[in-house]
């Protein structure tokens, strides 16, 4: 038994146990020693700095104290030749780092310190702090330390230690940095200080001589051991391990001795019992928290292993795999990518940290990116998209499918997004590549007849829905088969290519052109006039442009070729059966084409066909009459309250060689529909400015107007007022005389270049009348930003007046706002007494209608 141990001979035996345990020195049978063969003596050069009673300097210039006497004991049995450096401690550690010496005694194990250097397991000595004071400071449990002066080895482990656990504690006390132990206990001891922090074998030892006590306060147990450096010499430590094993299961062992020794001389000979109670139950307890710290720190190493072996697999993995994986924090900026993201961009992981989308994608991409990034990241959305990136110099284009997830903290804060893209480009090409195969020709690249059914169908849909006129033409080149058979294959084709070109400048973008097969095309003409009629001739003057357009010579080879084609077509509305029918329907008529001695059109619809006919015709006989002066202008009377004359309207008429005098009705919409209507548009102005000017040279015709219809399309053109300007300069016309009668349907689209149209006639001193008011949408906001002269209400409204209240009402309405923004309200159609004293009674005071004369060659004033 040793002497500590007979000190605790009144203690309780569990305690003896604890005691026993924690101090794990043990002895063993020197015998056993004899085993070690005698080896050649290797030199141990050992750091010794001076920490008592744990390692110092012995006189005899070997390392002394607990561990020191342990080391020569173990040196002894292993041969070795101890060669005892002194030095301080931190410069001990760096000697042992640097090489310098082999090994060091008294380092307590740390994560930090096994970075550099290595440990034998056994611990050599288990050591804890304790705070020591003067004797009348009152310190006996951690709460008395509050605003106390303590006394810590500068860099020291208590140092830190105590700091944070003072501070976990909640308690502030003033910790005074010295240079080592007895400077620290010297200061104490003059009263300079309150109380020191030490290990308890410097404290045991030199507490009595600087007259301190020991408080109850114990922290840091610690691990000792002697360490050398990182893989330097495993022999020394697997040696001590051995000796340090073999010694715990001795009574009598060299370290039992030593400790014995070092302590004895450092317990005081008298302490009192309740102190050896106190301390009793701290060292079982810190042997406890030893054993817990041992097998923690296991613990610790097998999960720091188990963790760094996951993250090797779990990276082996994600940069295996053939998809781009990527983490971005809340400012988008990339934090893991894995080996095909860098790959990606071209840059190794390190420069692609920390990076935004800016850095390896275009504006376009990077902006797209953003949209979704920002579901993920502020939303917590998760966003599956095909995604289109290009790289920051627009050169590389990639599509992916990427799926982006929020990762959430423990309390489900987004901090984060993680990607995972695939690259489906190749696929997409190979998407692209089989759907051009199934819908495209491959000789001209046009729409094949799949996609032409599928087309047909969805404007059959959409006519059901929202009504437009539509035509489908069938073209077959006429005789291809002879040029096939003359020319050979490759001119067939040629030619189809040129063909496919002449036809698609013929046609707009909205329609469709394809080819059937062989040497068939079709054209899908889509927003067409809802009007059958008008729709068919916009049908027929496509039809004959291509017919036209594709009658040009063409060069094949060294060749010249003429061709021509055949143009069925079929009017497409809402009564269309089926698909199949109107396709049938198409064919038939271009067979007819066919039939009629080729490079000719035909419609599917008979009566169609004729009226399609009358109206070529018409627009001919149109161009010849305006060629050959055969129209002429009549004069309808408008007349005042009292019948007296006021102007005229012209009214234009087509004195027809064969057919008489033609209304306007006949000829006027295919005028418009033709484009003749411009010229012929002109000419009336022309014809009714010289009327003026025949006028002007006596009263009281000198007085009188002229008002001329204005057609839409004339109106439209950007240089109408110009062209009216260079009739009245060129004719000599009084502007005043002169009045344009617009309609409501031409002022409503794009209403602010209509009233500076208007505004620009009206600075010409031109007169302005709204025509057949009453029957389009004007409002009254629309109206009052017109510059207008006049409102001519509707014939229609006056004809039914009489029989109709809700005429007379409208055209009491019309009167009103006519005052109301000052405007002359005339009358048209008028035909009765009755209607015009009608008219009177509701405010109108112009008219014009049969009561009052017809439209007459001659100009005729009323007679009334
Ligand atoms: N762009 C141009 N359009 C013109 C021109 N000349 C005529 N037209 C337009 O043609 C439509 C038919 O005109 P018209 O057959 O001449 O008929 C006009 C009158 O004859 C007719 N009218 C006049 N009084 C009566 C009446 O008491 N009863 C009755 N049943 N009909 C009558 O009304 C027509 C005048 O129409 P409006 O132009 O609205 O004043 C017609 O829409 C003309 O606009 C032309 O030169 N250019």
């Amino acid at each position: 038994m040793w002497s500590t141990d007979l000190k605790f001979g009144h203690l309780h035996g569990r305690m003896r146990l604890c005691w026993l345990v924690w101090l794990w020195l043990c002895t063993l049978p020197v015998s056993a020693l004899a085993e070690h063969a005698i080896a050649p003596t290797p030199v141990v050069r050992v750091g010794v700095y001076t920490n008592m009673p744990k390692i110092l300097m012995g006189q005899d210039g070997q390392p002394s104290g607990i561990l020191g006497d342990v080391l020569v004991a173990i040196a002894k049995l292993e041969h070795w030749q101890l060669v005892a450096v002194p030095c301080e401690w931190q410069a001990c550690l760096n000697a042992l780092q640097n090489g310098q010496i082999d090994l060091m005694p008294d380092v307590a194990f740390t994560e930090q310190r096994a970075e550099v250097f290595d440990f034998h397991t056994t611990p050599a000595l288990l050591s804890w702090s304790q705070i020591y004071k003067r004797k009348g400071v009152s310190i006996r449990a951690i709460p008395d330390l509050k605003d106390q002066r303590i006394a810590v080895v500068s860099g020291s482990i208590q140092a830190s230690f105590l700091a944070t656990m003072l501070s976990s504690f909640g308690i502030t006390a003033q910790l005074v940095p010295v240079d080592s132990f007895e400077q620290g206990f010297e200061r104490v001891a003059h009263g300079k200080l309150d109380a020191v922090a030490a290990n308890r074998f410097f404290g045991d030892l030199h507490a009595p001589s600087y007259q301190l006590e020991a408080t109850a306060i114990v922290f840091q147990p610690a691990q000792l051991f002697y360490a050398t450096a990182k893989g330097k010499h495993p022999e020394l430590l697997t040696a001590i391990d051995r000796h340090l094993d073999q010694w715990q299961l001795q009574s009598d062992s060299p370290s039992g001795q030593a400790l014995r020794r070092w302590l004895q001389k450092s317990i005081p000979s008298v302490i009192p019992p309740m102190m050896w109670w106190g301390l009793a139950v701290l060292l079982g307890l810190l042997g406890l928290v030893s054993l817990v710290n041992l097998w923690l720190r296991r613990q610790v190493t097998l999960k720091t292993q188990h963790l760094q072996a996951s993250e090797t697999r779990l990276n082996i993995i994600l940069n295996s795999v053939d998809a781009f994986i990527y983490i971005k924090d809340r400012q988008l900026r990339y934090q893991y990518a894995n080996s095909k993201v860098c790959e990606l961009f071209g840059r190794p992981l390190d420069q692609v940290m920390n990076q935004t989308d800016e850095v390896f994608f275009d504006a376009v991409t990077v902006a797209k990116l953003r949209i979704n990034d920002l579901r993920v990241i502020e939303r917590g959305e998760r966003v599956e998209e095909e995604e289109v990136n290009r790289s920051s110099d627009g050169l590389v284009e990639h599509s992916y499918v990427s799926v982006k997830l929020p990762l959430r903290d423990a309390e489900g804060h987004i901090y984060a997004l993680c990607g995972i893209s695939t690259d489906i480009t190749k696929r997409k090409q190979a998407e692209e590549v089989i759907h051009q195969l199934a819908f495209y020709d491959p000789l001209t690249g046009l729409p094949n007849r799949r996609l032409l059914q599928d087309r047909v169908q969805q404007l059959l849909m959409t006519l059901a829905r929202t009504p437009q006129g539509a035509a489908l033409m069938f073209i077959d080149v006429d005789n291809f088969k002879d040029i096939n058979d003359t020319l050979g294959h490759d001119m067939g084709d040629a030619l189809l290519r040129q063909i496919t070109q002449r036809m698609s400048e013929c046609i707009r973008a909205q329609d469709t052109l394809a080819r059937q097969g062989g040497d068939e095309f079709v054209v899908m003409l889509v927003d067409l006039s809802v009007q059958p009629d008008v729709a068919a001739s916009e049908a027929q003057r496509v039809a004959q442009k291509i017919l036209a357009r594709l009658n040009v010579p063409y060069t094949l080879g060294n060749l010249q070729h003429q061709a021509s084609v055949s143009i069925g077509v079929a009017l497409v509305d809402a009564e269309n059966p089926s698909r199949e029918e109107l396709f049938k329907q198409a064919d038939l008529a271009m067979y007819q084409a066919k039939a009629a001695g080729r490079n000719a059109l035909r419609f599917f619809n008979p009566s169609m066909q004729a009226k399609v006919m009358a109206r070529t015709t018409l627009e001919a006989d149109l161009r010849w009459a305006l060629e050959h002066d055969e129209f002429v202008l009549y004069y309808q009377p408008q007349v005042n309250a009292q019948g007296q004359t006021l102007g005229f309207e012209a009214l234009v008429r087509w004195q027809h060689p064969m057919r008489g005098l033609v209304p306007p009705g006949e000829f006027i919409a295919t005028a418009e529909s033709c484009g003749l209507i411009v010229p012929l548009g002109r000419w009336i102005l022309h014809t009714a400015c010289q009327q003026l000017v025949a006028w002007a040279s006596q009263a009281p015709q000198d007085q009188w107007t002229i008002a001329v219809n204005v057609s839409a399309q004339q109106f439209r053109q950007t240089d109408f007022v110009a062209q009216v300007q260079k009739v009245l300069q060129k004719t000599g016309a009084h502007p005043a005389r002169l009045e344009l009668e617009l309609t409501e349907s031409q002022l409503v689209d794009d209403i602010p270049s209509v009233i500076d149209k208007m505004g620009a006639l009206r600075d010409l001193g031109v007169r302005l009348s709204l025509d057949d008011f009453g029957t389009g949408y004007s409002s009254l906001a629309m109206l009052k930003r017109l510059p207008l002269n006049q409102l001519k209400i509707d014939q229609a409204f006056v004809r039914d007046m009489l029989k109709d209240p809700q005429d007379a009402a409208i055209i009491r309405a019309i009167v009103t706002m006519g005052e109301s923004l000052s405007l002359d309200v005339i009358a048209e159609g008028v035909e009765l007494t009755a209607q015009r004293d009608a008219l009177l009674s509701l405010g109108c005071r112009y008219y014009q209608g049969y009561l009052f004369g017809r439209p007459t060659a001659q100009p005729t004033p009323c007679q009334m």
